[in-house]
């Protein structure tokens, strides 16, 4: 069956001539400042937000037959396996009526990676990476107050090994490609969002400032 994402990409008659939704994967460790980045970017730039993880707890909350399995993969730190994530991601992106996304904590890992692509043959823009260090993090998630279930110090400890093992190969392999855009995630909100913001605004615009 065709999707709105066929559509956006092959242009609204299935000719290949149609433009592919814009998308930029934003990744970091846990607690890093993606979502807080993200509300930020959408204010001032058009996009819309969705994050993987939102996704998959609003998928819990939703009563799908999935629910029990996310709840005990998100318990320990695990990734969901692609097809649940993707599809969500899938029907958002179809839902928005946008054409510019900013894709929060997806691809996580190999597999989420190259499923990504195989689906929907998009090739993000680029990658907005925060970086922080873990000390940093694990102090902002022990801090969050958001009643999530795996903000506790043995599930973020499981988190952080994830992100060391599965996600930052995904981040090294856009690396290679020249498609990675680091940002120094361990300053205050705003210094953050400066940077940020000097990777959104077009070259031209910077040169007339
Ligand atoms: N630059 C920052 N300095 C201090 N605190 C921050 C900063 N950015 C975000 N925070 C706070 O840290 C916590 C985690 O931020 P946020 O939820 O944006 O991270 P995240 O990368 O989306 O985490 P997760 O991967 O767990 O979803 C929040 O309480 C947020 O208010
Ligand atoms: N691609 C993804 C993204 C997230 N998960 C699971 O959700 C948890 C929370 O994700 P956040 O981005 O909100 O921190 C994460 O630890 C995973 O269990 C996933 O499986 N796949
Ligand atoms: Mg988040």
């Amino acid at each position: 069956m065709a999707t709105a994402i066929d559509s956006a990409t092959k242009g609204q008659n299935g000719s290949l001539t149609g433009k592919k939704p814009t998308v930029v994967f934003v990744l970091g460790g846990p607690g890093s400042g993606k979502g807080t980045q993200c509300a930020n970017i959408v204010q001032n730039f058009g996009y819309t937000h969705l994050s993987a993880g939102d996704l998959l707890r609003a998928e819990i909350k939703s009563g799908s037959e999935n629910g029990t399995m996310i709840q005990n993969m998100i318990k320990e730190g695990k990734i969901v396996p692609s097809e649940v994530t993707i599809k969500l991601l899938q029907r958002a992106i179809e839902e928005s009526g946008n054409d510019k996304f900013l894709i929060d904590g997806f691809p996580r890992n190999e597999e989420n990676r190259a499923a990504f692509e195989d689906v929907t043959k998009i090739e993000p823009a680029f990658i907005l990476f925060f970086d922080c260090p873990e000390e940093e993090m694990e102090r902002r998630l022990l801090n969050r107050n958001q009643g999530r279930e795996d903000d506790n110090i043995e599930t973020i400890r499981k988190r952080f090994k994830v992100f060391l093992e599965s996600s930052l190969p995904v981040i090294e392999h856009y690396n290679s490609k020249g498609k990675v855009r680091k940002i120094d995630a361990a300053k205050p909100v705003e210094e953050v969002f400066e940077a940020v913001k000097a990777v959104f605004t077009p070259k031209d615009e910077k040169a007339a400032v």
